[in-house]
Order: structure tokens, then sequence, then C-alpha cells
């Protein structure tokens, strides 16, 4: 089962000169209900892909399919409820609203999607992610570590597709990283969400089912049941090209 395709995606910046291809006529089906990470050396188009998969960008051709919704011919309107409603989203800084609440940032997708909150489904997710009685906390009372976890329950709160997480331990310590990283491996692994993680790190990565490996604009390479020692060969073996 897929969750997300791409064919013959090509992501173009720029004109002329000074065009940038960053995507190359990329086709890749992404599985529902596993752990993909995306990886690649810097420049190989790894937020491109997510910025395209995910559809807060437009690919310049190609086609986008999330489930059995073609993305790219969509209005922006409905591009940003589907966004809303049916992907989940987590970054390297977090991007929680410092006035709010733990529970206020959590619930606050519910919020825009004009959707009541599924009590249990909001117990489960707190509860996953280890958040009881830090509640009614505002982020700044809260480390890293457990902003991340706030991010994550808010990424999962609508029940998406899809989460997409771009870099999510780049900002946290390894020990507190790994932890984030178990968790969205366990959220993989118990609920069937599908996670789609682009990172640098090949011991990120190794916490996927399958790793991904984007040069030049271009799938090049898959690593099934990977370790971070052969992610990291992969990789030397890609900075050679
Ligand atoms: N808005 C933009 N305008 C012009 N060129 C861009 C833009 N965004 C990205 N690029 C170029 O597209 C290529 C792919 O960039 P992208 O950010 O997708 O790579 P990346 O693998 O995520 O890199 P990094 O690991 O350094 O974050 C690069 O050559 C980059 O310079």
């Amino acid at each position: 089962m897929t969750a997300v395709r791409l064919d013959s995606v090509t992501k173009v910046y720029g004109n002329g000169d000074s065009s940038t291809t960053a995507l190359d006529r990329v086709s890749r089906s992404i599985p529902r209900g596993r752990f993909t990470a995306v990886m690649g050396p810097s420049g190989s188009g790894k937020s491109t892909f997510l910025q395209c998969a995910a559809g807060l960008d437009r690919p310049t051709s190609g086609s986008v399919r999330l489930g059995e919704t073609e993305l790219t011919g969509l209005k922006e309107t409905k591009l940003t409820e589907l966004r809303r409603e049916r992907i989940g989203f987590v970054f390297q800084g977090y991007n929680l609203l410092p006035a709010l609440s733990v529970t206020d940032n959590i619930t606050l997708p519910l919020r825009f999607a004009g959707r009541a909150a599924d009590r249990a489904w909001l117990a489960e997710i707190i509860r996953r992610v280890g958040l009881d009685g830090l509640l009614h906390r505002r982020p700044n009372q809260l480390s890293g570590g457990q902003q991340q976890r706030v991010a994550i329950a808010r990424a999962l709160v609508t029940r998406p597709e899809v989460v997409f997480a771009d870099e999510p331990t780049g900002a946290l310590d390894s020990r507190t990283g790994a932890q984030v990283l178990a968790l969205l491996r366990q959220l993989v692994d118990e609920l069937g969400q599908t996670v789609v993680m682009v990172t640098h790190d090949p011991v990120a990565a190794a916490h996927a089912h399958s790793v991904l490996f984007l040069a030049d604009g271009r799938f090049v390479d898959e690593l099934l049941a990977p370790t971070a020692d052969q992610v990291a060969a992969r990789m030397t073996h890609l900075g050679e090209w």
C-alpha cells in the first residue's frame, strides 16, 4: 500500500543560467505504515523532496499523489486544507506557539480545521508521547525533547495519513534525540502511522525501516533494515560521486 506516490517529479528553482534542478524526474512510492528516512549530501534535494511530497511546494513538472488525491492540480485553499487534515509535520525547531499551553498547542490543528477533539485519541497520544503531567506548561517551561514530543503529538492529533519530519532531532543531544526517534518508530510499529523523515544523521536514519538516498536530485540507492554504520558507509560512497 502506498501513502505517497511521486511520478517523474522535477523541481527547478530560478530560470535561465542561474537555474538549479533540485529534483530530477523522481519517481518513488512511499509505503504506508512504514518509517522511511531520506538521506543525501547537502544540496542533494532532501528538503525539496519533502516540500513537494508534503504539498508545501509545487513541482515544476510531474505528479504527487497522497493516497488517491493528486496534489499538483489542487487550488491553494484545497492544498492548505489537505495539509491541515491529512498530513502531520514535525520540524527541527518544534514550531510551538509560546503563549499556548501544551494541550492548546497539541489541539491547535483541530481548531484550525474546525474539528472537535476526539478525547480518547488525545489521551492516547499524550500518554504515548509521555506528556502526562506537563499539559498546563508553556513551551519555554519544557526541555527540547519535551517540546519535540509536543510537536509530535500535535502532528498526530488529526490522525494524518503521513507524518513528515524534517531533521526532527537536529536540535537535540544524542540521548534525547534517540528517545524521540524511538518514539517515532513506536508510532509506526504500534499505531501503523506512516512517517517520512529527512535527516543528515546516519544514527537517526537507522531507526527507520528503510533509507532512501538522494544524490543530485535523484534517488540512487535504498537500504532496508539499516544500521547506522551501513548508512554512514553509503553516505561516504555518495560523497565520492
Ligand atoms: N528557494 C531556492 N532557490 C534556489 N535554489 C534553491 C532553493 N531551494 C533549494 N535550492 C537549491 O536546490 C538544491 C537542493 O536543495 P535542498 O535544500 O533540497 O537540498 P538538501 O539536500 O535539503 O540540502 P541540505 O542538506 O543542505 O539542507 C540545492 O542546490 C539548493 O541550492
